[in-house]
């Protein structure tokens, strides 16, 4: 049976289940339980601490594992990266008090504080900067104002929290995050992982991609099947009037107004779109 480590609190926890849920795996009803058995799909769900899953995954005692790139990397587990999730998008970044520091190299000798010990160092390492780090457990934010640090290292998602605390960001973002679906290094693709994969991939295909139908002449064919290529091809069938066609595609969702435009532009109509209820590619 496979075994598969998700978050069991936190930023990662509910995204994860509920995307569980839509590729067809059974999930938790209580967040008090600590495991569940999906009899029907032959593997079995354990709620861990995010910070702790690359470490599972890492020794080999669970299969695979949902967490974030940046705790993947923190962990230095012996795991990597299977499949982005394309939730919990975050970047990793240095921020000190408004106005104090311009660059990385300014905290040659400073303080920096945050959760992510491993990553700041190896990053500073890489860097060539000599900084002491601070390891804290969380609420960075306030580090800097209770003096045990100079900077700090955290997560951004909107910047609202370090703007609430007086704290601006500089420098290159020292990562970009997202949560993952991560494997022991090596780890051989079983069948159930196989599927676990591809359903999953179909849940980002559902959420990424719709349906466009539309009508069209023959000679604006071509054009018009420019613009909605398809992943393959568009599947194109001939309508009962002459000369005309329907033509079907999936397409980008974000890209859906902006495709309407331009197949209205080329001569299309009673252009439609619709979801996709779940893939397999
Ligand atoms: N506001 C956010 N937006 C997007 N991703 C986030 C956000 N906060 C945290 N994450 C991501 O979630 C993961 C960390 O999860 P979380 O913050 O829930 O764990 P934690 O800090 O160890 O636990 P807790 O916050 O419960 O103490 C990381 O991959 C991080 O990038
Ligand atoms: O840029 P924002 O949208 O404000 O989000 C980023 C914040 O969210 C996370 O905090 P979390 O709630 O996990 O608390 P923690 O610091 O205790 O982990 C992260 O550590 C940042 O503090
Ligand atoms: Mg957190």
């Amino acid at each position: 049976m496979l075994r598969i480590a998700v978050p069991n609190k936190g930023a990662l926890s509910q995204a994860a289940q509920t995307m569980l849920s839509e590729a067809g795996y059974l999930q938790r009803r209580e967040s008090r339980e600590l495991a569940i058995v999906d009899e029907e799909n032959q593997v079995e769900f354990f709620y861990l601490r995010p910070r702790d899953i690359a470490v599972y995954v890492g020794h080999g005692t669970l299969d695979v594992g949902i967490t974030g790139r940046d705790l993947l990397l923190d962990s230095e587990a012996d795991a990597e990266e299977a499949l982005g999730l394309d939730f919990a998008r975050s970047t990793f970044h240095f921020a000190g008090p408004t106005g104090r520091f311009t660059s990385p190299e300014e905290l040659q000798g400073k303080r920096v504080a945050t959760s992510y010990s491993n990553l700041v160092r190896n990053y500073l390492k890489e860097q060539r900067i000599d900084a002491e780090v601070v390891r804290l457990d969380g609420a960075i934010e306030s580090s800097i104002r209770l003096g045990v640090a100079d900077a700090i290292a955290d997560v951004v998602e909107t910047g609202n929290t370090m703007r609430a605390a007086g704290l601006e960001t500089f420098g290159d973002p020292i990562m970009r995050s997202e949560a993952l679906l991560i494997k022991r290094r090596g780890l051989e693709d079983g069948a159930s992982l196989e599927v676990l994969g591809r359903r999953l991939r179909g849940v980002l295909v559902a959420r990424q991609y719709v349906l466009m139908d539309f009508d069209v002449s023959e000679e604006n064919l071509e054009a018009a099947t420019a613009i909605t290529p398809g992943l393959e091809a568009p599947t194109v069938s001939p309508l009962q009037r002459e000369g005309w066609y329907a033509v079907r595609s999936m397409v980008p969702k974000r890209s859906t107004n902006q495709l309407m435009d331009s197949l209205y532009e080329a001569g299309a109509r009673a252009i439609l779109v619709s979801p996709i209820g779940a893939a397999r590619l």
